[in-house]
């Protein structure tokens, strides 16, 4: 049984296959600079030589069909045939509510994505992409849609609403929805796992930090609040998004700058955060670096980027009337052991006590990382969420 997992953005699109008998990766790989020229596939046989190749690929369509001919490629291929692969799995950046659950795409399925696109303009009309580009290159393949926002459903109003008039809401479904769910909700669970605790029982601050970020309170073993709102463009500073930030600012510089509606977001989205700050970099491995050589953008960056950070742990502290377990996941969370030290070093009043030396090894296991008389567990746990897509997919096809 074989289920391939896609995520697919504007310009790129991931992928990975799973032998669902063990919940093996047999390769995974991505295209990048898709409709651009010279688009680069990389793709990476477990086990075997990495294998790039730079071509034109036009559109999505034409990036599945390299993907499939990469994976039953006579040298680089993992099978013989795309007919053994029985099932795609995708991940949908935004359901809304109208998704509280990973579903079979059918027409329905797809006419709500569609419909949701003004939620999240940036995401969504990628996944329909991607799942069209499926149906063309295997139309008789079932797919299944795995949502960012299902995880934070659970949410209580309280939480979720925004204090503007209640008719936007009702007309406009303006409000928190939060994403990352499924990273969320897995690196959760493994933090459980690893304390041989139940879940339901723990207080957990889960802190995705890649590229995009957000923090979970998850508590009785459900998404409580979490920093992402109506888009993944609220909360945390982050590689190119601003985060929060007085939504005054943006009628007053849309009047003063004379930009657009789209400008104004493109602004946000892409030349705000770490690459605003630093002028330099949106890679939090190059703000360190150029921090350590003493560049006083670079480590303005930083201190920003830790400082609101930390800021919204206490605040999820507070939301929750407590914590047990702070848990570090994704790119930076995963492998920054600089941004996990500053961060703990300012929550001793949590009773938060870090292991430096547990806090320098890199494994790709989950691991503890502050010391037995710590208050607080503080974990590293690498996140999964193409394994939870395939997952979902797999147990949606047998039904
Ligand atoms: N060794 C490292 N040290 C610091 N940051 C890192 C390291 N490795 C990766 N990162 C950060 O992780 C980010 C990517 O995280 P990732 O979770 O893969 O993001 P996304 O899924 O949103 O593309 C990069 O932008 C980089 O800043
Ligand atoms: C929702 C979101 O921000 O996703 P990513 O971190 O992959 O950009
Ligand atoms: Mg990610």
């Amino acid at each position: 049984m074989k289920v391939l997992v896609i995520n697919a953005g504007s310009s790129s699109l991931k992928y990975q296959l799973y032998n669902m008998t063990d919940e093996s990766v047999l390769a995974k790989g991505r295209v990048e600079r898709i409709g651009m020229d010279s688009s680069i596939l990389v793709h990476e046989p477990t086990g075997g030589e990495e294998y790039n190749t730079v071509s034109e690929i036009l559109d999505h369509t034409i990036a599945i069909r390299r993907v499939l001919e990469s994976l039953t490629d006579e040298k680089h291929g993992v099978m013989k045939s795309v007919d053994e692969i029985d099932a795609v799995g995708h991940r949908v950046v935004q359901g809304a509510e109208s998704f509280k659950e990973s579903v079979l795409v059918d027409k329905d399925v797809k006419k709500e994505i569609r419909r949701l696109f003004d939620l999240a303009p940036l995401h969504n009309p990628a996944h329909i992409m991607g799942i069209e580009a499926v149906e063309l290159n295997m139309p008789d393949v079932p797919q299944v849609v795995v949502f960012d926002t299902a995880f934070h459903q659970t949410m209580p109003e309280k939480a979720y609403l925004y204090a503007i008039p209640k008719v936007l809401y009702k007309k406009h479904k303006v409000r928190r929805y939060g994403f990352h769910g499924t990273s969320h909700y897995y690196v959760s669970l493994a933090a459980a796992e690893y304390l041989k605790r139940p879940l339901k029982e723990l207080k957990v601050i889960t802190c995705h930090i890649g590229n995009g970020g957000s923090l979970t309170a998850v508590k009785d073993g459900i998404s409580v609040d979490t920093s992402m709102g109506m888009t993944p463009l609220e909360g945390l500073i982050m590689g190119t998004r601003s985060g929060d930030l007085d939504p005054a600012i943006v009628p007053y510089v849309m009047n003063k700058e004379e930009l657009s509606i789209g400008e104004v977001n493109f602004m946000l989205n892409k030349h705000s955060g770490l690459m605003a700050i630093s002028g330099s970099s949106s890679d939090m491995r190059e703000i360190t670096d150029a921090m350590a050589e003493g560049d006083a953008n670079s480590t303005l960056a930083f201190e920003m980027f830790e400082y609101r950070l930390r800021k919204y742990i206490g605040s999820y502290v507070a939301a929750m009337d407590g914590v047990d377990v702070i848990v570090f996941t994704a790119g930076i969370g995963e492998n920054s052991a600089i941004v996990r030290e500053k961060v703990c070093e300012n929550l001793t009043y949590l009773g938060v006590k870090l292991d430096p030396e547990l806090n320098k090894i890199r494994s790709g296991d989950p691991r503890r990382i502050s010391t037995p008389d710590s208050k607080v567990e503080v974990l590293v746990v690498p996140t999964n969420e193409e394994l939870v897509i395939a997952r979902d997919t797999y147990k949606l096809i047998q039904k």
